[in-house]
This record gives structure tokens, sequence and C-alpha cells, in this order.
């Protein structure tokens, strides 16, 4: 499986390990914009180095409850990045955005992926998206945004239902004109899932390969693991591993990770176990 996109193509038939780039105010010192840049670039640069193959850059905080940005200044925090890896890197430059105005100068600018929580769901986004040309991420997401998606997360069977959700936005792309080849899944941990949902996906998370669509997943960090091992956000690396191979175990494509250098390693150890499994007995 590949994915190609103008001249970069990704082969998806090793795990491939996608960093994550926040340029929202609170990630960086705030030494405003061109802090923000340089940081940034220092910072994708490193991930680069310690085997990243995509960049994830995001410039809305999605944490529940988070406050919105507007447009112009999700467009002013992102696209200079994109611009800036993009005359520099030769890696897959992704844009976590919902916003169409994004979707489109963030594909002017350079980008390669479309990665957006919301499915495409904010006004003009499908449209943006299609007319981009791009691959999309399609994720799942229970309730309409950060700011609701966890007051009471509830499914009847949440392998199911999130199943049943990309069979619909899968459908809802093609009608627009946005073929499924162009499309990427990702069940989001953490989205509108309570402690339970998250490790049902993940025991489960090989029941979505029958798409024959790049499975993405992104747990790094997030609540599923800190809820377990009590460790704050900045402690989460080995549960955030732990999760990335029982991820890539079962065939999942991008791991989209905070810990870059640690995740790669851990995929090379798959990647030795999943090809000892498939060759001849020896
Ligand atoms: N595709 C995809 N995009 C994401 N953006 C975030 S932001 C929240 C965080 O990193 O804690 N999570 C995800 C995810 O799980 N999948």
């Amino acid at each position: 499986m590949k994915l190609q996109v103008k001249q970069q193509s990704l082969n998806l038939a090793t795990p491939q390990v996608m960093g994550i780039l926040n340029v929202t105010p609170d990630s960086f010192s705030d030494g405003g914009r061109h802090a923000t840049l340089s940081a940034a670039l220092s910072h994708a640069a490193d991930m680069i180095a310690a085997g990243a193959t995509l960049i994830d850059i995001g410039g809305e905080s999605t944490r529940p409850g988070a406050a919105e940005v507007s447009e112009q200044e999700e467009i002013a925090r992102v696209v200079p990045v994109v611009e800036a890896l993009a005359a520099r890197f030769d890696v897959f430059i992704s844009v976590d955005t919902s916003k169409a105005g994004v979707i489109r100068d963030s594909a002017a600018a350079g980008a390669h992926l479309i990665n957006d929580i919301r499915s495409l769901a904010l006004p003009g986004a499908l449209a943006a998206a299609r007319a981009s040309g791009l691959p999309v991420c399609l994720m799942h997401m229970q309730g309409d945004g950060p700011q609701n998606m966890q007051l009471d997360p509830h499914y009847d069977d949440v392998v199911a239902e999130v199943d049943a959700y990309f069979v619909r936005q899968i459908a809802r792309c093609e009608a627009a004109g946005i073929a499924k080849n162009r499309l990427i899944i990702d069940p989001g941990f953490g989205f509108g899932k309570t402690l339970q949902h998250n490790y049902r996906l993940l025991a489960r998370l090989s029941a979505f390969h029958h798409f024959g669509l790049p499975l993405l997943v992104g747990m790094s960090r997030k609540s599923m693991i800190g809820q377990l091992t009590q460790a704050p956000a900045d402690q989460r690396m080995t549960g955030s591993i732990a999760c990335a191979v029982i991820a890539a175990m079962q065939g999942a494509h991008i791991i989209r990770v905070h810990d870059v250098r640690e995740t790669v390693e851990a995929m090379r150890i798959v990647e030795a176990t999943l090809s000892a499994k498939e060759e001849k007995s020896v």
C-alpha cells in the first residue's frame, strides 16, 4: 500500500511514524510568531532526523473544552510552517485542520495530506479538500467537537458504530468527487470515547482493514494512557509506545506520536516480528 502525493511517496508496507507539530501559542515560548516558526522548524527537523516520515502540523488545540481559533489566525500559524517545511525537507506534510481556508492555503503552500478530526464537516471543507486533490484522513468523533465530545460518550457497539461511520463518510467523500483511494481512516482515540471504548477499538483495530484503506492511529500521551498509569501527559511515553506497538502489530499504517525516536525504534521491532510471521518456517 502506498501514498503518492506530488513528488512525495510513502511506503505503507511498514508502519510510518507521524510526528506531532503543534503550532498553537501555548505549544512554544511566548516569543511570538518568529520564535514559533523557528522553534517549529527546529522541532520538525529533530523529528525528521529521528525517523518521522510525516509531520502533522496543528494550529488549533483540540483538547476537550479548547478555545476556538479563527480561520485567519489558524492560517497565520500553520501556512508559514507548511511553506518552510516544504522548502527544506523531503517529508510528508500533514495539516491537522477542519477549516476550508486552512485546507485551501495549506495545499497551495505544499501540504501533502489533510488530517481533519471533523471529517470535512465544517462549511466548505469537503469542497476545499476535493479541490486540493490531496489525500484526506477521516477521523471518527462522537459529538461535534472538543467542547462536548466527552460529556457522556455512549455506544451500543463502538467498533460497529465507528465502522458504520466510516461507511457513511467514505460514501459522502465519493459523492463529492473525492475518490476512495485518496482516503485514510482513523478511529479517533479519545474523541468521544470512554476508557473502555478506547481499548475496545485498540483491541479490535484490525476490524477496519476491510475498507482496504490506510489506517492512522493517534494515542500518544492521551488520557487512555494516563488513566491507567496515573502519569501526567509529559510522562506517558512508555504507555504511548505500548499503544503504538499494539496498533502496528495489527497492521496500523501511520502512528501519530510525540516521541518519534522511541516509536521509530519500536516499529523496527514490530517490522521484524511481522515479517518473521509471514516467512516460510525456518
Ligand atoms: N488523525 C488524528 N488527528 C489527531 N489530532 C489529535 S489532537 C489531540 C492529541 O493529540 O492529544 N488527535 C488525533 C488523532 O487521534 N488522530
